[in-house]
């Protein structure tokens, strides 16, 4: 059975769901009812953007409810994972948030967590009984928008564990590989490396994990037009968009899903993970 907590975000709709109402009290703590018209024998799967503390919080108290109503088996299905970058300490005094978060959720002791693209390996590493969902079907869908005529464009190492397993998802479409570097002191972007000469006229995909502010992406599209290719598009599992869409005007197409949150009316096209997974 599926219980929703955000309600802008329903995936599993074939499912049987569970009803409830969740809102935050006057001094800001989250609260829900769940109501207990279910088979509490049952499997229960949580589904949540879980993208901060606050969301945690509400987690939380669910979980409990539902262990209080007996609820035995319970998975959760949170798409993007909060912090999953802060997957290092880079200089002493810095948290390793992830594993904060991991913690928490382990101490829940689910039966299953399934997260979308995690950003690296760390997470899974970190979460009791984790599988991480594959972008696969996201790009896949991209391709079908656009055209399977593209190279797919991995902005750095991080991006390229992966996109060989999506190329080869997709029949063996061909991979350039790019690298980006950053300042050692303050850690803001400062290069980009295309690792490949042959772009002339060639439509480009970038596939990522995130998007935040955008800088390694304006960055890399800026290379590869000095390359001159030819449209540039940008698929990212998890849009944040901090910084909006003007910034990436440089793309011909942007693409994300719903894991974050919604975009409506925004210059990019969301597919949402009902569709997907
Ligand atoms: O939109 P932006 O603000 O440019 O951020 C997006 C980039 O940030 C993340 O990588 P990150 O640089 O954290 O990679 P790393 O873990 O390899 O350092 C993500 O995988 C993107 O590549």
């Amino acid at each position: 059975m599926i219980l929703n907590l955000d309600p802008k975000f329903a995936p599993f709709q074939n499912q049987d769901q569970i009803k409830s109402q969740s809102f935050t009290f006057s001094g800001g703590e989250p609260h829900i009812k769940i109501v207990p018209d279910f088979d509490t024998n049952r499997k229960v799967t949580i589904t949540h953007r879980l993208n901060s503390f606050n969301d945690l919080g509400l987690l939380c108290i669910t979980v409990d409810a539902l262990r209080r109503m007996d609820v035995k088996i319970i998975d959760l299905f949170i798409p993007y994972f909060p912090a999953a970058r802060q997957d290092r300490v880079m200089i002493p005094g810095e948290p390793l948030s992830v594993k904060v978060y991991a913690d928490i959720i382990n101490a829940m002791q689910l039966n299953k967590v399934f997260v979308f693209d995690a950003h690296s390996e760390v997470t899974p590493a970190l979460l009791n009984n984790c599988t991480v969902i594959p972008n696969y079907t996201f790009i896949k869908e991209v391709l079908n928008r656009i055209g399977e005529n593209v190279k797919l464009i991995s902005p750095d190492g991080g991006a390229l564990k992966k996109i060989y397993k999506v190329s080869e998802f997709l029949g063996g479409v061909e991979v350039v590989e790019c690298s980006k570097s950053r300042d050692v002191k303050t850690g803001k972007l400062s290069g980009f490396k295309v690792y490949n000469d042959d772009l002339e006229g060639t439509d480009c995909l970038i596939v990522d994990d995130i998007c935040d502010g955008g800088g390694t992406f304006v960055g890399l599209a800026e290379e590869l037009k000095k390359k001159n290719a030819g449209n540039l598009y940008l698929a990212v599992s998890h849009g944040i968009f901090n910084k909006g869409f003007e910034v990436l005007n440089c793309f011909d197409g942007i693409f994300t899903t719903n894991s974050f949150k919604d975009f409506e009316g925004e210059s990019v096209q969301v597919i949402g993970l009902d569709q997907l997974v």
